[in-house]
């Protein structure tokens, strides 16, 4: 990238640059956030009922909802932080304020020292989002989206095609590089907006839940790329997620959020040490569990059930007597599997309170 190409650096007491081109210190710091959504009827439209979209957060009795509830966050340059949290939990509208699209109502927002809230017109010039909906470039070839970014971003037309060329190859998309986005899969599409939001590099990449409807392959080309960036030029990358694997393998820190509030916020082995010593054992029956047995009628009490899966998370050694208890007399008979793990992100979640209902596993 030539000096020309990058975003005006900022020396201050954030987001210094260290002196070798890379950004040092804190990337983003947001105090005290919050926004409530006032239109009782705006905003339910994105694919999720009604129902759905006020599971997670606080809706008021006049129909408000308080999406964000006094926000804290630091995420330091190049760090692969997450924001983790179910449906509704106000992860999106904490990065649409982030990246200037949406005003709070109080809070503040610093990336790499500028002021966001006074000056969302700067954010453009920090750092790439990748929301959920899809792009105004839908219509555009992949190759021509990605050229175009790189334009809009302020590349020479030279170097827009040449940006363009390299990330459609380190992503695997030259085979669809000349056909209209509109016109390819869910997953496929993804990959092409994640391309699009490489080109033209920012510091801060900004990734609302890019690998959705991804196949194996397409994520993995997605956290070679985002992981190459990292270590080459210290990006940094804010990502929001509501799956767990992914969470636990890609995030150097994730932030929980629930509610609009941050509920906790450590490395994934951190989150993890909360629930240390417990284990996970998941029972699937063949058909209805046979509660008539007296051993399975004590699980029942302490089992989260969900249809023919029960998932009980307990000591070590109490999960040995389950174990038992399932596997020899009149029980095992009914018993289509077990497994007995570790625990993940997902039980430090709902340990610290969170709902598990829209967690992807
Ligand atoms: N424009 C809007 N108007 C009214 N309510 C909104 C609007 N956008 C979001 N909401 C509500 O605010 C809450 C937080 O939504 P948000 O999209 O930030 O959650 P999320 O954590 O990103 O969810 P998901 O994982 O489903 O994308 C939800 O209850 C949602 O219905």
């Amino acid at each position: 990238m030539s000096d020309t190409d990058r975003p005006a650096p900022q020396a201050g007491p954030q987001g210094d640059l260290g002196g070798t081109g890379r950004y040092t210190g804190q990337c983003c710091t947001v105090r005290d956030l919050a926004k409530t959504y006032r239109s009782p009827s705006r905003g339910l439209g994105r694919g999720r009922s009604r129902d759905a979209a006020a599971a997670g957060a606080e809706r008021g009795a006049t129909g408000e909802v308080r999406a964000n509830d006094g926000i804290d966050l630091d995420v330091r340059c190049g760090e692969i932080f997450g924001l983790l949290g179910p449906n509704g939990a106000g992860k999106s509208t904490l990065v649409r304020q982030l990246t200037g699209l949406l005003r709070p109502d109080r809070g503040s927002v610093h990336i790499l020292g500028h002021d966001i809230v006074r000056h969302p017109e700067r954010a453009a010039r920090l750092l790439a989002y990748l929301g959920q909906e899809s792009t105004a470039l839908d219509e555009l070839t992949v190759a021509l989206a990605a050229e175009t970014t790189g334009r809009l971003r302020g590349l020479t037309p030279a170097r827009a095609r040449g940006e363009t060329a390299d990330v459609l190859a380190e992503l695997g998309l030259e085979p669809i590089a000349h056909r209209p986005l509109a016109k390819l899969s869910g997953g496929q599409r993804r990959l092409a907006c994640f391309a699009a939001a490489l080109v033209g590099e920012r510091p801060l990449l900004v990734l609302d839940e890019p690998t959705t409807g991804m196949d194996p392959v397409a994520r993995r080309a997605v956290w070679s790329a985002v992981d190459r960036r990292r270590a080459e030029r210290g990006t940094t990358v804010l990502l929001v997620t509501h799956n767990v694997i992914e969470a636990e393998t890609v995030l150097d820190r994730v932030a929980v959020v629930d509610r609009g509030r941050v509920i906790a916020c450590d490395t994934p082995g951190g989150l993890k040490a909360l629930v240390d010593g417990d284990v996970r054992l998941d029972l699937v029956w063949r058909t209805e569990a046979p509660t008539d047995v007296p051993a399975v009628a004590r699980i029942a009490e302490q089992a989260e059930r969900s249809g023919r899966r029960w998932t009980v998370r307990t000591s070590p050694e109490q999960a040995r007597e389950l174990v038992t208890a399932v596997t020899t007399g009149p029980a095992f008979a009914a018993l289509d599997d077990f497994t007995l793990a570790t625990p993940s992100l997902e039980d430090a979640y709902l340990k610290l309170g969170g709902r598990g209902g829209g967690l992807a596993k």
